[in-house]
């Protein structure tokens, strides 16, 4: 049996927009989406099946495809366990302009966004959202439901644990580890291991 290029989506907003555009792009349906409720502007004239904890999600989506097409991390992990609870049928959308390393290894339900570079021997997590034009440099370990936002550089070998949030534009520095939870502001340039939990900016350029 060939597998199914038609998706249900689970959130409808600004980030949804992206990955709809990835996911046509590729070559997929995009059915319709779940959400708590239906949404205020539908720009894809999507049908809008409900909230997935009132409805039977698994007899309207069969065997066709899920994604969790919303950009916070806590949500997004609530939304794996539900796909995982209901045997739902995963994958991972990856937009026709990103490179991916024949070795990077990706779990299902991350989206890899538009010129996005994925290098050598990288392992990506499930629910991982790696933004458009963001560099993943070789042997990086990325956690479940991570965000690296847009244009955001990780040099090779860091780690970034669960549920991080990773600015824009923001630069890791190679070898580092970012625990879990943390949040790095846009423009951030981290140049040291983070292991304590918080929210980090900045760049203090100085003369060496
Ligand atoms: C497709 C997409 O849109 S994906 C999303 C991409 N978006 C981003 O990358 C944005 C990332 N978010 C940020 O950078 C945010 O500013 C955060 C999360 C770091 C902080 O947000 P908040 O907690 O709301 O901080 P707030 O805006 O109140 O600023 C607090 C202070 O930090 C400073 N600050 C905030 N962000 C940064 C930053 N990125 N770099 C340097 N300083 C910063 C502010 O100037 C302010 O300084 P002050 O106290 O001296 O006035």
């Amino acid at each position: 049996m060939s597998e199914s290029k038609s998706v249900f989506l689970f959130g409808y907003s600004g980030h949804a927009y992206v990955i709809i555009e990835s996911l046509l792009d590729a070559g997929y349906e995009v059915k319709g989406y779940f959400d708590f409720k239906a949404a205020e502007k539908n720009p894809y004239s999507l049908e809008y099946f409900g909230f997935e904890e009132e409805v039977d999600v698994k007899s309207i989506v069969g065997n066709h495809l899920v994604f969790p097409s919303l950009g916070d991390n806590k949500i997004r992990q609530k939304i794996l366990s539900f796909f995982q609870k209901h045997q739902l049928n995963q994958f991972v959308a990856v937009d026709p302009g990103a490179n991916i390393s024949r070795t990077a290894f990706i779990q299902p339900s991350s989206y890899i966004g538009k010129n996005v570079l994925v290098n050598a021997g990288s392992e990506i997590g499930q629910g991982v959202i790696l933004n458009s034009g963001c560099i993943v440099e070789h042997e990086c370990q990325i956690s479940d439901c991570v965000h690296i936002g847009p244009g955001a550089v990780l040099c090779g070998n860091v780690s970034v644990g669960k549920e991080c949030f990773i600015g824009a534009n923001a630069v890791v520095r190679q070898n580092l580890t970012i625990n879990a939870g943390n949040v790095i502001g846009a423009g951030s340039v981290v140049t040291s291991d983070l292991l304590e939990k918080g929210v980090w900016v900045g760049n203090k350029l100085r003369k060496l």
